[in-house]
This record gives structure tokens, sequence and C-alpha cells, in this order.
């Protein structure tokens, strides 16, 4: 089920005459072992979760399976900056509809990587990544503190709050909800860019309901950077710890055309950006993820380009 890394994958460009500043992430990039009892370690840890499961029972285009090599082959040609220690520990792998053993296995593998020291970065795979994601940092932090205060950020134009009897890719935060009332945590959930035209009243009436805070994608252009900034830094001041959640439909379709759901109308890169900055500058950030990528549907690769951006930021900016 958990595949190590494969650094035959990690191919790029090479600026031999420019020496150390030339340096590209394929160049630095270590394979890492995520069990528990490892050396501790610093820097980014990339784990991919290929699956396809949530997004078929979610009634989804699959494909998102194939999203973590996709992800690799981007970022093995980013610039070495900021951050300098990278490791790949590989891939958790859903077989067929085994959904649920998978988000255990990533919840497992991310726990280790948390233990040791690492921020873990993972690349899905469906929404459904986010169950297994939240479980590995709330097996972390129920080990070293009684009452955390974890806030989930999650920028999509959907809720993913679905009561549907089987987990899938439209359930993860239902589902965390659920946690978290079991372990008697509050239960801090934002959730920006939400399109009103892709959720129904069902999702608006359980988000009122879990006291869900959210913004609209039209809540969210540049004219209104500030003012979205403002919440989200509210947001950020009542909790210790984040878990940084990215569903890549939360772009418009012309930056993100390889999802299962393309957005109609979506959030810039524009304001995606400064706000991923904002959550990655916090000191809080413990855990982050991009969700939805499906290169079968990906133009000129323009959904992992955006992916790998966002990833290599939030590792400059909290990574090291
Ligand atoms: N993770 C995606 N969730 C969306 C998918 C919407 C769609 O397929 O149209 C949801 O369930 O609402
Ligand atoms: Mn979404
Ligand atoms: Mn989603």
């Amino acid at each position: 089920m958990h595949e190590p890394a494969d650094m035959t994958r990690w191919q790029g460009r090479i600026d031999a005459e420019e020496g150390a500043a030339g340096k590209r992430w394929h160049q630095v990039v270590q394979p890492l072992a995520p069990d528990r009892t490892g050396p501790a370690g610093q820097g980014v840890a990339l784990l991919g979760f290929a699956c396809d499961a949530g997004v078929a029972r979610n009634h989804g285009r699959t494909g998102a399976k194939a999203g973590p090599a996709a992800i690799r082959r981007v970022l093995a040609n980013m610039p070495v900056r900021r951050c300098t220690a990278i490791a790949d520990a590989g891939d958790v792998q859903c077989d067929d509809d085994a959904l649920e053993p998978a988000q255990q296995a990533l919840s497992d593998a991310i726990t280790a990587l948390l233990q040791r020291g690492y921020l873990p970065l993972v690349m899905g795979g469906g929404h459904e990544i986010a169950f297994g994601s939240f479980g590995g940092l709330a097996q972390h932090v129920a080990s070293v503190e009684n009452m955390p205060r974890i806030g989930v950020i999650n920028l999509d134009a959907h809720f993913d709050l679905r009561m549907a009897e089987r987990a899938s890719s439209g359930t993860p935060f239902r589902q965390i909800a659920e946690d978290c009332a079991r372990r008697g945590w509050p239960f801090k959930y934002c959730c920006l860019g939400i399109s009103d035209f892709a959720n129904t009243q069902a999702l608006f009436d359980r988000a009122r309901q879990f006291g869900v805070r959210w913004l609209l994608d039209e809540e969210m252009h540049i004219g209104r950077l500030e003012q979205v900034q403002t919440m989200v830094a509210a947001f950020l001041e009542e909790v210790d710890h984040v878990y940084l959640t990215i569903c890549l439909d939360v772009l418009p379709a012309a930056q993100a055309p390889g999802v299962s759901a393309p957005a109609a109308r979506g959030v810039p890169l524009e304001v995606v950006e400064p706000v991923v900055d904002l959550v990655a500058n916090s000191g809080k950030l413990r855990l982050a993820d991009v969700a939805e990528l499906n290169p079968g549907y990906d133009i000129d690769h323009r959904t992992a380009r955006v992916a790998a951006r966002l990833l290599t930021r939030i590792a400059e900016r909290a990574g090291h």
C-alpha cells in the first residue's frame, strides 16, 4: 500500500554552468522512509496519495490517481531557493475501491512524518485525501495535547460536507467534523471560494449547522483581497495548528482545467496565492495538501503547474 519513493522519477534540466545557484529540486530531493522510529529531520516531506476511489464514489471524472506523478514532474524543475531540505516519502496507493484502508495508511504515514519534525506536503488524489490528512495530524497532536485547537482551511468551490453513506471525495469535512465530535474537540473549518451554484441548499444548511466560516468565489476577487486577508487572519488567531487543503477546482477553469469539476468562475491565482502566503507565514501551518488534479483533462499541464507552484510557495515559507 505504501510504496517507497521512486527516485528515477526525479528527472530535470541541469544547469551545471551555474553551480549551486543553478540547482533544481530534482538535484536535491532525498528519499525518505516514513516510519516513526527514523531519525528526526527537517524541511518538507513530499507524500503522494494515488487514489481514484473517492472521485469514483462521488460520481466524478476519475484520473486523480495519476496526480502525484504529474506534480512531481513539474516540481523536479523548480529552482531551489529558500527551501533546501526536500524529501520524498513515496506514495500511498489506493487499490480499486479500498478507500478506507488507504486513508488510514495515509494518516499513519503523515503522523510518522510529523513525529519526526517534517512539514508534510501531500499530493492527491481526490479530496478524500482530506480525511486521511486530518487523521494524521489529529493522531500526532493528540499524542502531545488534550484539547488542541486545530483549524482546517480549505480553498475549494465545494463544502465537501456530504452525508453519503460511504466516504467519498464529497464527504471528508463532514467526517472530520464527526471525528472532532468523537474526540471532544471543536470543529474549526474555514472554506474559501465556495460556489453558490455548485453546492445544494442542504450543504449550505449543514455548513451553518457546523459553524463553518466561508467566503463565496464572488467575494474573493482582487478588489476584496484586504477583506479576505482580514477574515483569514481572524480565523488563524483562533487556532494553534493549521491544516491547509487546496482543492484545485477552486481556481478558474482556464487556470485549472485538469480537475473533475472545473469552475465556471473560480478564485484567481492572484487571490489564492496571498491567502496561501498568509497561512504559510503564520507559524501555525503543520500540514498542507493539494487535491483533485486529474492529468487526463489537464491542458499543457496547467493544473499540475499551479499545484507545484503552490506547494513550492508553501515549502519556501513554512518548510525550513
Ligand atoms: N470533491 C469534490 N466534491 C464536489 C464535486 C462536485 C461535482 O462533481 O460536480 C462535491 O461533492 O460537491
Ligand atoms: Mn472542489
Ligand atoms: Mn473539494
